[in-house]
């Protein structure tokens, strides 16, 4: 609001203010307050008497002081006002030192050719606790999304994603990788001979342990009923063998320790560089190739092979 006579004086300030329906108050470009009406004086926890006149920085907390001085001298470098929506959420600090999150619409005014600020001050705590409580329900929902609810590692989808992405880096120069298809040997038995119950004990087992027997940079994921897969980063086909042989004994000690007879057949399918053939689709058909080898040689065994290029 930029009166083009400027304002009569003051009290046409302070009386256009009191009938507004918002918090509202006038700083000078020192910073200073010089009017306040009622609802900014109760929104902050002050009287009225308390504010006018007094530093603007007296209802910031003390961490953002500095850069809200470097906001208002910027605003009364342009000529550009801050209409409600397209101000500043900024966090406010009332009379008993609770903080708070406000929003704020700014105007330019004048009083006798003197330039002013006229801050609109809105209490922001709802709608910063709805925000938050909205980006914490969506983040769990991605969460979900990704996750396998019996063991918690990675599902399929993520685990296609985030093959997704080595290939992408494969392509720009990066990192070489490994991708294997771990699959459960004779799992059913477990299930007939213990019942579904012990059945998902095991594969939380199971899944336990390859977690902790690859690399913290390595992932991890169930993919179906009773197959894993892990991509393995910056590897050669050795390094991988090396990793999953470390996973194929873990899993084999875990399991005998609880009286289940199961193994594991692993294929692995190495990309040393990209080329046309290096897409999600024939990256796990080569594991899988490789890893039904491993069956039809009676289980229990590492298959590797190579991507074509
Ligand atoms: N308890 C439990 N069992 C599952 C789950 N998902 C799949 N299964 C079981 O996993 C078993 C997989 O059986 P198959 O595909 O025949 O594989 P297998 O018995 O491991 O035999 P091979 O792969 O040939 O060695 C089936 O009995 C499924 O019911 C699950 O979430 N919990």
């Amino acid at each position: 609001m930029v009166f083009e006579r400027g304002m009569k004086d003051e009290r046409d300030l302070s009386e256009l203010i009191e009938i507004i329906p918002d918090a509202a108050l006038v700083v000078n470009k020192d910073g200073k307050i010089v009017l306040v009406n009622q609802l900014a004086a109760e929104l902050f926890g002050y009287k009225h008497a308390e504010l006018n006149g007094a530093s603007l920085a007296k209802l910031l907390p003390e961490g953002i002081r500095e850069q809200h001085e470097k906001h208002v001298l910027q605003f009364f470098q342009t000529q550009q006002n801050r209409p409600m929506g397209r101000g500043f959420r900024f966090l406010g600090v009332r009379k008993n030192g609770e903080s708070f999150h406000v929003d704020i619409m700014l105007s330019h005014v004048q009083v006798k050719h003197e330039p002013y600020a006229i801050a609109f001050i809105r209490d922001a705590t709802q709608f910063k606790q709805t925000e938050d409580k909205i980006r914490r329900e969506l983040e769990s929902e991605r969460k979900q999304a990704l996750t396998d609810y019996l063991t918690g590692l990675a599902n399929r989808r993520a685990f296609y994603q985030e093959l997704d992405e080595d290939i992408a880096e494969l392509r720009a120069g990066l990192h070489r990788f490994s991708v294997a298809l771990i699959d459960l040997d004779d799992f059913k038995l477990i299930n007939d001979n213990f019942g579904h119950d012990e059945g998902d004990r095991a594969l939380q087992a199971i899944a336990n342990a390859i977690k902790e027997t690859c690399r913290g940079s390595d992932f991890v994921a169930r993919i179906g009923g009773d197959e894993f897969a892990t991509i393995h980063p910056s590897t050669t086909v050795g390094d991988a063998e090396v990793i999953l042989e470390r996973v194929r004994a873990k899993v084999l000690e875990v399991t005998r320790q609880h009286g289940w007879q199961v193994s594991l057949s692993i294929g692995i399918c190495h990309c040393e560089r990209y080329s046309e053939h290096c897409t999600v689709t024939e990256l796990m058909r080569v594991a899988d190739q490789a890893m039904y080898v491993g069956k039809r040689q009676g289980k229990n065994r590492i298959n590797s092979a190579l991507l074509p290029s």
